[in-house]
């Protein structure tokens, strides 16, 4: 059966794909933390049983969930392919790899194709491989900088690397080069997994695009519409690409709503200050509208004649969700619920951050409780999930997890 099928935010949803966080965050010290994209180090048997309490509470409604390193390891199910992989993840991590190709290379085929996965997340220490001869300036005067590998802690945010779109993926060029690497685990289960190789699946963008786009920002509204932020991680050239290939395409969007975000860490992605959790209702954090409740937004559509694109400014959220879903009126629910402490707090612990399982039904963390409780008095059904160790990665239940295929709305 075709794999991959994400028409809105809301579907219900049938297949997801996670990441269980492993050693990689151990692998995090205090001088690698704002390299490697986190606020604090996460104590790795809590973050993994919150991460299993999340996975059990989307199976408990019957949501298929796949892992990513499964999936990647039966991929790689030859020699072959396993050392395709090794190469091209070396030469894209030249940054990091503080030494010699080769010897990492040879070190890291000679485990099993499980213990290699696991070992290319985890990262590579400089003492795990044998001491080599020092031969060049760069190696006598080697830093102190402890891995041959850096590890990928991000890659518990499945949703970043890849995004589906209507029956095609988005495979993406991140912006940080601490989550370069993590859209490559993408390619190859798309290419060499057999759920995903047999079908031509269409790639919306591909990684080799220069500018940067990420999952967080791309916000499937409706099979005609998508949001896409243009934020600290999205840039606005990407966002006119893809809208180009899927106009071109024989993909479902019409319209693709650039949203202009403040570029600041806290609100790294669209979907941590905004989500859709129902057919007319949506999270949103006040802060990213302006004094008089505006911001700036952008509607790319078809163009005319030889143009691929044809562009109109919007300045009001509410105003152009409601003309691009046709919708007569809907609902913004504010974070926090608009108090000023509360609301910075739940949006930093990402109580923006809802995933939609269904209509009206999300799942968010505990500790959100002002948003959580306002979205009930609003009719949603909100499951909350644990989140001590989980948030210190700054994301949440939206940024974790990685749609494959929703139920078609109409169906709902
Ligand atoms: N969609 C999201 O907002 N994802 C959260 C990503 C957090 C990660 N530490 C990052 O900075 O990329």
């Amino acid at each position: 059966m075709y794999p991959i099928h994400v028409d809105s935010e809301i579907g219900r949803l049938q297949t997801v794909m996670l990441h269980r966080p492993g050693k990689e965050v151990e692998n995090l010290t205090p001088d690698s933390l704002s390299k490697l994209l986190f606020d604090d180090i996460p104590y790795l048997p809590a973050i993994q049983k919150e991460h299993d309490y999340f996975a059990n509470t989307l199976r408990n409604r019957g949501i298929e969930v796949l892992y990513l390193d499964t999936l990647m390891v039966e991929s790689l199910s030859d020699k072959e392919k396993r050392e395709t992989f090794v190469d091209q993840l070396l030469s894209e991590s030249k940054q990091m790899v503080n030494g010699s190709s080769q010897l990492l290379k040879e070190y890291l085929l000679s485990f099993d194709t499980k213990q290699m996965v696991s070992e290319v997340i985890s990262g590579v220490l400089k003492k795990d491989l044998p001491e080599q001869a020092k031969k060049h300036l760069y190696e006598i005067m080697a830093d102190h900088h402890p891995f041959y590998l850096d590890p990928m802690p991000n890659l518990y945010f499945t949703r970043d690397p890849a995004a589906a779109i209507g029956n095609g993926i988005s495979l993406n060029k991140m912006r940080e080069p601490a989550r370069r690497r993590e859209s490559l685990f993408m390619q190859f289960i798309l290419n060499y997994h057999p759920r995903f190789s047999q079908y031509s699946i269409p790639l919306w963008i591909n990684r080799d695009y220069p500018f940067p786009i990420e999952g967080g920002d791309e916000l499937v509204l409706s099979d005609k519409v998508l949001a896409i932020g243009v934020s600290e991680r999205t840039s606005a050239r990407a966002v006119e690409k893809i809208a180009v290939n899927l106009f071109k395409s024989n993909s479902t969007i019409e319209k693709v709503v650039a949203v202009e975000i403040p570029k600041c860490r806290a609100f790294m992605h669209l979907d941590t200050v905004f989500t859709m959790i129902d057919h007319d209702q949506f999270t949103i954090h006040p802060e990213i509208l302006d004094k008089d409740g505006n911001m700036n937004i952008f509607i790319l559509e078809k163009g005319e004649d030889d143009e691929p694109v044809s562009i109109t400014r919007r300045d009001n959220l509410a105003d152009t969700l409601k003309e691009v879903l046709e919708l007569p009126e809907i609902n913004l629910i504010p974070c926090g619920g608009g108090d000023e402490i509360a609301s910075a707090r739940e949006q930093w612990n990402d109580g923006s951050n809802t995933l939609a399982i269904a209509p009206g039904v999300v799942v968010t963390y505990e500790r959100n409780y002002v948003s959580n409780q306002i979205m009930r008095e609003n009719g949603i059904e909100v499951i909350e999930v644990l989140s001590s160790e989980l948030v210190r990665g700054r994301g949440g239940p939206r940024c974790m997890s990685m749609p494959l295929k929703r139920d078609l709305i109409s169906k709902n």
